[in-house]
């Protein structure tokens, strides 16, 4: 009987699965300098941009910036506007503990792959947690160095939430020392910043890097 029940339910709600036809999201369209722009590195590092398998690769290559640096479309801000004020009097930490993240230098637009923890002591508010990942993700997406990125994350809690205090943790690769330059794969690079009781009170930074696993 419960498994008749649970067949017409998921027949009233059609949910489209592998048989339906999904059409693809449309495609931005991509302004012939910039196409032009990847044409010309494809012929300056060696290759024929004419070639069948590149003939594409301009197009690709516009809408793959376009995404990776899709945080310039977004006030990573505006993620932490609807909050909470009613949780029951909660006044310990709350930390979002090795979040990943994908990012480019700015200095050579190479692959910044990481981690990130996300901690805030709240004093009267508190957001959604995927909100913390998503104010990441939005200043992740754009040209960065990863000290501003730290400190950006940190900034918008800080300014969003007005907690008692933030501590923001950041371990990454960073493509341009291994892929390139010094060659040296295997290191990463950790940033942090701490504010409010997280920098001023030493007994409450020790318990937020536990938490966090330092
Ligand atoms: N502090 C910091 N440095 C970064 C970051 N991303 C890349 N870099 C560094 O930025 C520096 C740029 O140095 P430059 O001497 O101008 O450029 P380069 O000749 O390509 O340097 P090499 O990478 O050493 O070959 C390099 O040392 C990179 O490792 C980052 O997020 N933070
Ligand atoms: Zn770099």
């Amino acid at each position: 009987m419960a498994v008749r029940k649970a067949e017409a339910l998921t027949h009233d709600h059609h949910e489209p699965d592998d048989g339906d036809i999904v059409a693809p999201p449309p495609k931005i369209p991509v302004p012939d300098e910039v196409a032009d722009a990847i044409r010309t590195l494809i012929r300056w590092t060696g290759d024929d941009p004419t070639r069948e398998g590149l003939v594409d690769t301009p197009l690709r290559v516009a809408r793959a910036w376009k995404e990776y640096c899709s945080g310039y479309g977004e006030d990573p801000q505006i993620h932490l506007a609807r909050t909470f004020e009613e949780v029951g009097g909660y006044d310990e930490i709350v930390l979002l503990k090795g979040i990943p993240f994908q990012s480019h230098c700015e200095h050579h637009m190479a692959p910044i792959l990481g981690t990130a923890s996300i901690a805030y002591l709240p004093k009267d508010k508190v957001v959604g947690i995927s909100k913390l990942a998503r104010v990441l993700h939005g200043y992740a997406r754009r040209l960065q160095v990863q000290e501003r990125l730290t400190a950006e994350v940190a900034d918008a809690i800080w300014n969003g939430l007005h907690p008692l205090g933030v501590a923001v943790v950041v371990e990454a690769s960073h493509g341009c020392m291994t892929a390139r330059g010094v060659r040296t794969p295997g290191v990463a690079m950790t940033t942090s910043r701490m504010m409010g009781v997280f920098r001023d009170d030493e007994r409450s930074r020790r318990e937020v890097l536990a938490l966090m696993g330092y």
